[in-house]
């Protein structure tokens, strides 16, 4: 499971492929396409441009909640959330060859998703984030380190990726929680340079992993 992941997030500076491609050339080798509010008619074409650059760079392509556009591009899998379609359909659509990531907040919702056979779960949010309306309960580092245990107890040996306004300084904590990766966006985009800082991202990640 690659260890950083980018999520992309509409800003006046960048598009959502100038966004992916900073992403890429400062290194990191996953990219979800998260164009909220977008439909799958308006998603496809940029999911396009998106799943070629990441060929291009060996880089995992997942799409934020669209499974049938997944699908029809042969992206490498989609991210699902509450909202979403439930994991279970979307498997039975998409079949074993397609990552499926669930969103989870809670010990049950991690459960709920390793049952429905998710490849790996998106835990958070880690802290207040504008990126994302309707966020559930903070989880803080204490909240990964209440969920993860739990998992341990229970046999559960998903990855678990942290999410939600996490910022390079965040990093060393949060690998210590045991979680297998960390998704970010907005402390990219808003960096005065976002390739150096995925870069200086990418290094603490190497750093906090060895
Ligand atoms: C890696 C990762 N984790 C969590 C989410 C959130 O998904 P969801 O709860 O469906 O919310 P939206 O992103 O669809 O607004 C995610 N996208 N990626
Ligand atoms: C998609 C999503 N789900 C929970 S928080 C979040 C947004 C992540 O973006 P940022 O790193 O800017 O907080
Ligand atoms: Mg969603």
């Amino acid at each position: 499971m690659t260890q950083i992941q980018f999520i992309t997030h509409h800003t006046e500076r960048y598009s959502y492929l100038d966004a992916a491609r900073m992403a890429l050339e400062g290194g990191c080798r996953w990219v979800q396409l998260r164009m909220k509010g977008a439909t799958a008619e308006e998603i496809e074409p940029v999911a396009l441009k998106v799943q070629a650059l990441c060929r291009q760079y060996k880089a995992v392509f997942i799409i934020d909640d669209h499974v049938e556009l997944a699908g029809k591009l042969h992206a490498d899998g989609v991210h699902l959330g509450k909202n979403d379609m439930p994991i279970t359909e979307a498997r039975r659509i998409l079949g074993e060859g397609f990552i499926i990531g669930g969103t989870a907040n809670t010990f049950e919702d991690v459960w709920m998703h390793h049952a429905a056979g998710a490849d790996y779960i998106g835990c958070g949010p880690f802290r207040y984030t504008a990126t994302k309306k309707n966020l559930s309960p903070i989880l803080g580092i204490e909240g990964y380190i209440d969920i993860l245990g739990h998992m341990r107890k229970a046999d559960i040996h998903l990855p678990v990726v942290a999410i939600g306004g996490i910022t390079a300084e965040d990093i060393p904590a949060l690998m210590r929680t045991g979680v297998s990766g960390i998704a970010l966006s907005g402390t990219v985009l808003h960096a005065p340079r976002p390739i150096e800082e995925m870069k200086r991202i990418i290094g603490l990640m190497q750093e906090s992993c060895q």
